[in-house]
């Protein structure tokens, strides 16, 4: 009697929707084969390193044509419920397994070459860990919390009846109003069982180590694991593994740890659950947040959203009992919100006339009513934070002779003037999109004039600007520019928590979730481009912006004093979003918004998605998708419940060379949506090599959810 052959499928981190079949040799293997184990193959002329998602005794193919798997990789099988996770997110997300999969995965263990060091490297990094202290930075404890708090950790504690049910809970409160607290406690009460795990995500790099510290401080003894793309390799690679393996019980990261194998999985939180961070904007174009809740479904756990301005989605589900609900509504240190002023900059009252104290030869980079806050603010020994959302000297050069404009010849963009020390010695011009760089020319190179003027102003130039009004005082400049060229980005945070700043000018970096005990003003220059902008997400996301921003100042209460203002410099103070945000009346602006988005017909009461074209010629890659929508038209595609939209050039039309355009597709029913998504793909794919079509060269992709459009 033969026997029976061991066939096992195989998927790798390439486009190909099929798996690949391979012949299991126990003998030359020394295992049985299981479902999530890594393996290296033979693929193609070369080897891969791949995953087994299926064991059979047959396969479609001529068995003895088969190749075999070549090596086992060091790791235990990925765990069936994080295959299902995998398995959801490829199909919802119309991305293959493998590509889905493989990438999720740190490098550390995907380099056949390097398995036997591995665990040698496991060793070294337990040695290291060791060391690490643990303060009690930021620790209350249950008995500290106020009663708001108590009575939103009772809701939260599940009891014998929901312990291992899904419960999907918006936590929403006021910034600074202790939510952090709140849900460490909670995860404190899931962990007491020394199996459990639990997965905390954040949206931003920038905050873990702050929250680290403060998960540090409840859990002295618990391992962790932090995962996020700042984390280096082998650091990540032993932190995933500890994860993986049980080890680290709790799991902190942004939103790559989604996706973490986590045996115990026993409570996850995500943190500032609104931010668009949680959006991948590469390869598989997934939604942590959404993928999480997927997981807790599946998984039948609780999570928990936490956010001071909860998503329109969430909240929604919140309203409506589809999500528990549970509200904090006063600041946890007895301070009150901060007080919103809106400056008309249309008003002169507002501007420095010639000879006013404080008035610069640049005019009117900061109102007057604005300096005299900040010098009031500065007398009575508070930070002041100035928010602009635009790193860089001056957004753009112009001519003053012929109207040249410092355009990027690779993107729909402009090149931005950033003075020496930003990301150059030099002062340079620099494309925020494909990362040209040029030398700043000392005359227009369309006709030679010399009068070269800066428009517009970025961190940089508020830098230059502060420094001339307030000569002595001390000021920190915080963005992407400023935190490589430093000790880091860490770094610069603890001068602003030390008091060594008294001034700090930055970008959304330090808008949020820092929790800065002594910021007494908060100002936000040149908003007024995100209130009328063809994004239909704008205001939600600058009000929630604002509202995180405003909850930076006045957090603490320690002088009794009236807990801090903020200043926003606008064209538009009658503007929906300012009224609001006058009123720190979240609620009343996700009503509005609910409104506006039902009678528009726009998420979250219709769902959609976005077929991407990118070409050489725009008119290309127009071609294709009205092709495209043409072919589904003659299908009968198009039923009543499902809307095509024309073709249309993405906003950054032009990035790094290529053309872009992308048609939009619109239903109130999820699953004719899902249908549709899967039909364009299977027909794409046949005639593409990947997602490159073979008579055009377009390169497509389609996108589930889109949060930019
Ligand atoms: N019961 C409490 N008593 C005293 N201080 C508290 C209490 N709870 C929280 N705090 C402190 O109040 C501050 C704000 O708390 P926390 O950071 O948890 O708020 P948050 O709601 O997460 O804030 P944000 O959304 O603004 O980031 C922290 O410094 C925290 O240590
Ligand atoms: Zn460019």
């Amino acid at each position: 009697m033969t026997m029976k052959p061991i066939v096992v499928a195989v998927v790798f981190d390439n486009p190909l929707a099929q798996s690949f079949d391979y012949l299991w040799n126990i003998e030359k293997l020394g295992a049985l084969p299981e479902i999530g184990q890594m393996v290296e193959a033979p693929l193609g002329r070369a080897m891969g390193v791949g995953i087994v998602i299926k064991v059979s005794d047959h396969s479609d193919y001529e068995i003895n044509k088969l190749k075999q798997i070549e090596r086992l990789g060091p790791l235990p099988p990925l765990d069936t419920a994080l295959l299902r996770l995998m398995n959801f997110a490829s199909q919802y997300y119309i991305h293959a397994l493998g590509e889905t999969i493989l990438p999720s995965i740190p490098k550390m263990w995907k380099k056949p070459d390097d398995w036997e060091k591995i665990p040698k490297k496991l060793e070294a990094a337990r040695r290291k860990v060791a060391a690490t202290s643990r303060a009690k930075e930021g620790f209350i404890s249950k008995e500290q919390l106020n009663a708001e708090q108590k009575k939103a950790l009772l809701a939260l504690v599940g009891n014998e009846d929901n312990e291992r049910q899904f419960r999907a809970i918006l936590l929403q409160g006021q910034t600074g109003s202790g939510k952090t607290a709140v849900f460490l406690n909670w995860l404190a009460d899931v962990l007491s069982d020394p199996q459990a795990q639990v997965l905390i995500l954040v949206p931003e790099i920038n905050l873990t180590p702050q929250l680290e510290r403060r998960v540090m401080a409840y859990f002295p003894d618990k391992v962790m694991s932090v995962l996020h793309s700042g984390v280096s390799e082998n650091k990540r690679g032993v932190a995933w593994f500890d994860a993986m393996s049980g080890k680290a019980q709790i799991i902190l990261g942004t939103r790559l740890a989604a996706l973490t194998p986590i045996p115990n999985l026993r409570a996850i939180v995500v943190d500032e659950e609104h931010d668009p961070s949680y959006k991948q904007q590469e390869g598989t174009r997934y939604s942590a947040r959404d993928l999480a809740i997927w997981r807790a479904h599946d998984q039948a756990i609780p999570i928990l959203l936490a956010s001071a301005t909860p998503s329109l989605e969430t909240w929604m589900a919140a309203q409506s009992g589809r999500y528990e609900y549970i509200r904090l509504d006063q600041r946890a240190q007895g301070a009150s919100l901060p007080k919103v002023n809106l400056i008309n900059t249309r008003d002169p009252q507002h501007q420095f006339s010639p000879g006013d104290v404080g008035a610069t030869k640049e005019k009117n980079v900061i109102s007057k009513t604005l300096f005299k806050a900040i010098t009031r603010n500065l007398a009575a020994k508070k930070q002041c934070l100035i928010l602009i959302n635009r790193r860089g000297y001056a957004p753009v050069l112009s001519c003053t002779a012929c109207n040249w404009l410092s355009r990027c010849t690779h993107c729909t963009a402009y090149m931005v003037l950033h003075k020496a020390g930003a990301i150059s010695k030099r002062s340079v011009l620099s494309c925020h999109h494909c990362g040209l760089v040029k030398n700043i020319p000392t005359h227009c190179p369309e006709c030679g004039n010399a009068d070269l003027k800066m428009l517009g102003q970025g961190t940089q130039k508020i830098e230059d600007a502060i420094e001339q009004m307030w000569p002595e005082a001390n000021i920190l400049r915080v963005d992407t520019d400023s935190s490589r060229s430093s000790k880091g980005v860490e770094a610069l945070f603890q001068e602003i928590h030390n008091g060594n700043v008294d001034i700090v000018v930055g970008t959304q970096m330090i808008a949020k979730g820092h929790d800065y005990q002594n910021i007494g003003l908060v100002a936000v220059l040149d908003v007024d481009g995100r209130l009328y902008s063809a994004d239909f997400r704008a205001a939600e996301r600058l009000f929630a912006q604002l509202v995180q921003v405003a909850g930076r100042a006045g957090r603490s209460n320690t002088d009794g004093q009236a807990s801090g203002d903020i200043y926003i410099e606008t064209q538009y103070p009658e503007a929906a979003v300012f009224q609001y945000l006058l009123q720190h009346d979240v609620d009343g602006f996700l009503t509005h918004t609910a409104q506006e988005r039902g009678e528009a017909k726009l998420p979250p009461y219709t769902y959609q998605a976005l077929v991407h074209a990118e070409a050489r010629s725009l008119d290309k890659a127009i071609e294709f998708l009205s092709a495209l929508k043409g072919r589904l038209k003659d299908q009968g595609l198009m039923a009543k419940d499902l809307k095509i939209h024309d073709p249309v050039p993405k906003t950054m039309m032009r990035v790094a060379g290529s053309e872009r355009a992308q048609l939009v597709i619109e239903s109130a029913n999820r699953k004719i949506l899902q249908k549709t998504l899967e039909i364009i793909d299977q027909q794409l794919r046949q005639e593409s090599t990947g997602r490159i079509s073979k008579a055009s060269r377009i390169r497509w992709l389609i996108e589930r959810d889109p949060i930019a459009i």
